[in-house]
């Protein structure tokens, strides 16, 4: 069966630094694949590589979507092929309600804009709208709320492929369990999700995982046994010549 995600070889430079260094994986419709792995190791430059966000374009490797060439393809394609990128640090629109940043998703979809889905969507999120539909998505909302309405944003577009930069950091605990709960319903609705985390709770919720290192891939299997290996072996890394570079399952 064709997978949802298929990534080979895949390599990445920035300014002549090798960042990621021949990724393979896969994720299928409704599977959440964990990327674990230390701090500068790659993690978020493999989702803005997925994305296709400027510079971000891969030397050499393939990238498939449903079995589709992706690779050369701009971010407005990506998109409209149904990937999403939900960012470490969620953005800020100046001047844009959150009505009107909701919206963006139904329209793209070419679905009508109702209070009702508009209303579901950030009830969702534990976001109460009759305060929020009419603010603006600045600085004025705090980081954790905008992660909330972001999140709120992903369940309107209803993505076929989800990045999820570490949706945990930042807020609190309640958004935890509304994170939980969403990565269940995309699960359910056949969605794929790549979760990026640094969180034992959020791995939880994984059904594979990977451990990447240096731009490498170096493990990937159960979330526990991936997550049992990085405590014991990396971060502070000390163990370099002891790390197994095979691909365990
Ligand atoms: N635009 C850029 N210019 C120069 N170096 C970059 C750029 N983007 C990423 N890097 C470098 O690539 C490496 C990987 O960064 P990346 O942000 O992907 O790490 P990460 O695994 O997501 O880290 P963290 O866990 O801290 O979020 C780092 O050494 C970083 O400094």
């Amino acid at each position: 069966m064709t997978k949802l995600l298929e990534v080979k070889d895949l390599h990445l430079k920035i300014e002549d630094a090798e960042i990621l260094n021949g990724l393979n994986f896969s994720l299928e419709k409704g599977e959440v694949f964990a990327l674990i792995g230390p701090n500068g190791c790659g993690k978020s430059t493999l989702a803005y590589t997925l994305m296709g966000i400027n510079k971000y374009y891969p030397d050499q490797g393939e990238l498939l979507l449903n079995g589709e060439e992706i690779k050369d393809l701009p971010i407005n394609e990506r998109a409209k092929k149904g990937i999403t990128l939900a960012w470490q640090e969620p953005a800020r629109y100046q001047g844009v309600t959150v009505r009107e940043f909701l919206s963006l998703g139904l329209k793209a979809k070419k679905e009508e804009v109702t209070e009702e889905k508009l209303r579901d969507a950030l009830q969702k999120v534990a976001i109460r709208p009759e305060t929020y539909l009419d603010r603006f998505v600045d600085k004025s909302l705090s980081g954790g709320e905008r992660k909330r309405i972001e999140l709120a944003a992903l369940i309107l577009m209803h993505p076929e492929l989800i990045i999820l930069d570490e949706p945990d950091s930042g807020v609190d605990i309640v958004a935890l369990n509304n994170i939980a709960d969403m990565i269940n319903y995309f699960k359910e609705s056949q969605s794929g999700i790549l979760l990026i985390t640094h969180s034992q709770e959020m791995l939880k919720y994984a059904d594979r995982a990977a451990l990447l290192c240096d731009g490498e891939i170096i493990r990937q299997g159960k979330p526990e046994a991936i997550s049992e290996y990085f405590k014991s072996f990396c971060g502070p890394c000390t163990k370099a010549e002891e790390c197994e570079t095979e691909v365990a399952s």
